[in-house]
């Protein structure tokens, strides 16, 4: 897919909640989905029912969007392939997927991630081992959570490429009557703010665990979007990423929503519950932050930002600290200015 025309023919890799959910987007405007599942009867219920009930309860999916668990038929004439895996098992999957891939197709990474390990984020992960230019790699990140969308509430986004053209003819793809789309060329910056909010998300999740109110959770979200910020601006990105949608929309939709895997998982540990507990509750769906926290974490240190709100995440979730002491470790901390 290049120049400014919308994407005709796209696949969707990944039948999880958003995964699902963007194809039916994409369905909706138009464009000509085939949509790949890991298990066959999930790739059978959705041809034969237009359902996906484990992930997207009682909604019901296009008729024209057409699911099917081999890759290779997926992927066939595609002009965009959209990347609907969590974000530390994409390596993985696209390794396996990449033989498959079209030349020059556009792909699209849906993961709000930064990959232990490695510290990458997802777009360098793509272009890496699909060995394409960043150009060719672009990523969708706002305040999307699937159900809200899945049931067609409006919602606004933003895609971004450093190639403008293609972010303009993916824009073209996924625009529907609820579904409206931005276009932004700061990769870095989109990719971090998505990364970031879900930890935030984590944060404000144990706080209301903790039955805290709205003034802990908008010094949360606020702090946490000042510890972002300072990541962006270390790695590049231009700080006013930070204030649009998949900066300030995301981290208060996901931090706000009962429907965040990630601030949902926070609460059932500000109730005391331990990581395995929460993680059991998770119905087997990705809360990112509980691993992102310790990416980002490092990738901070490694650029000398200080994340605080990060730190005690991290040290709630893999370091036996309790929320209570978690709390009071950022209230103790250094007088500053604002
Ligand atoms: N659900 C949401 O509301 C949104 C999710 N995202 C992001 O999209 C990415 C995917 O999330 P969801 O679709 O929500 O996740 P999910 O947990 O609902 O689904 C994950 C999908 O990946 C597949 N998969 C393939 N290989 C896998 C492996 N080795 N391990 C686990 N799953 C594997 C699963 O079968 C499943 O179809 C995440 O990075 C998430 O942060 C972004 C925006 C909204
Ligand atoms: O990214 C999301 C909303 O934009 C989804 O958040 P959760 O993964 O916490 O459900």
């Amino acid at each position: 897919m290049t120049g400014a025309e919308p994407a005709r023919k796209v696949t969707v890799l990944g039948a999880g909640s958003w995964g699902t959910t963007f194809a039916k987007v994409l369905a909706d405007a138009g464009s000509d989905v085939t949509l790949w599942a890991r298990r066959a009867e999930v790739a059978e219920r959705i041809n034969t029912e237009h359902q996906n009930p484990g992930y997207v309860p009682g909604v019901a999916l296009p008729e024209s969007l057409r699911a099917t668990d081999d890759a290779v038929e997926a992927m066939h004439g595609a002009e965009a392939v959209v990347l609907a895996v969590p974000s530390q098992t994409l390596r993985e999957n696209l390794a396996g997927w990449q033989p498959l891939l079209p030349p020059d197709a556009t792909l699209v990474s849906l993961a709000k991630g930064v990959e232990l390990s490695t510290l990458k984020r997802m777009s360098e992960v793509v272009a890496e081992v699909a060995d394409v230019p960043m150009d060719q790699v672009a990523v969708v990140s706002g305040p999307n959570l699937a159900m809200e969308i899945a049931g067609e509430q409006p919602t606004a986004t933003v895609v971004a490429c450093t190639d403008h053209d293609r972010a303009v003819a993916l824009q073209a793809a996924c625009s529907t009557g609820y579904f409206r789309p931005y276009t932004n060329t700061d990769l870095v910056g989109i990719e971090l703010a998505g990364a970031c909010k879900n930890v935030m998300a984590l944060a404000c999740g144990m706080a209301a665990g903790l039955g805290y109110g709205q003034n802990t959770m908008s010094s949360l979200i606020t702090r946490g979007l000042a510890e972002t910020t300072r990541l962006g601006a270390a790695l590049g990105a231009e700080p006013m990423t930070f204030a649009g949608l998949a900066g300030l929309g995301d981290l208060v939709a996901t931090c706000t929503s009962p429907l965040s895997r990630n601030r949902t998982f926070g609460e059932r540990l500000g109730r005391g519950e331990t990581l395995a507990q929460a993680q059991d509750a998770t119905n087997g769906q990705v809360a990112e932050g509980v691993k992102s926290c310790s990416s980002i974490r490092e990738l901070a240190a490694h650029h000398g930002v200080e994340m605080p709100i990060t730190e005690v995440v991290h040290r709630v979730c893999h370091e036996d600290l309790g929320p209570v002491p978690g709390a009071a470790q950022l209230l103790g901390r250094e007088r500053k200015s604002e």
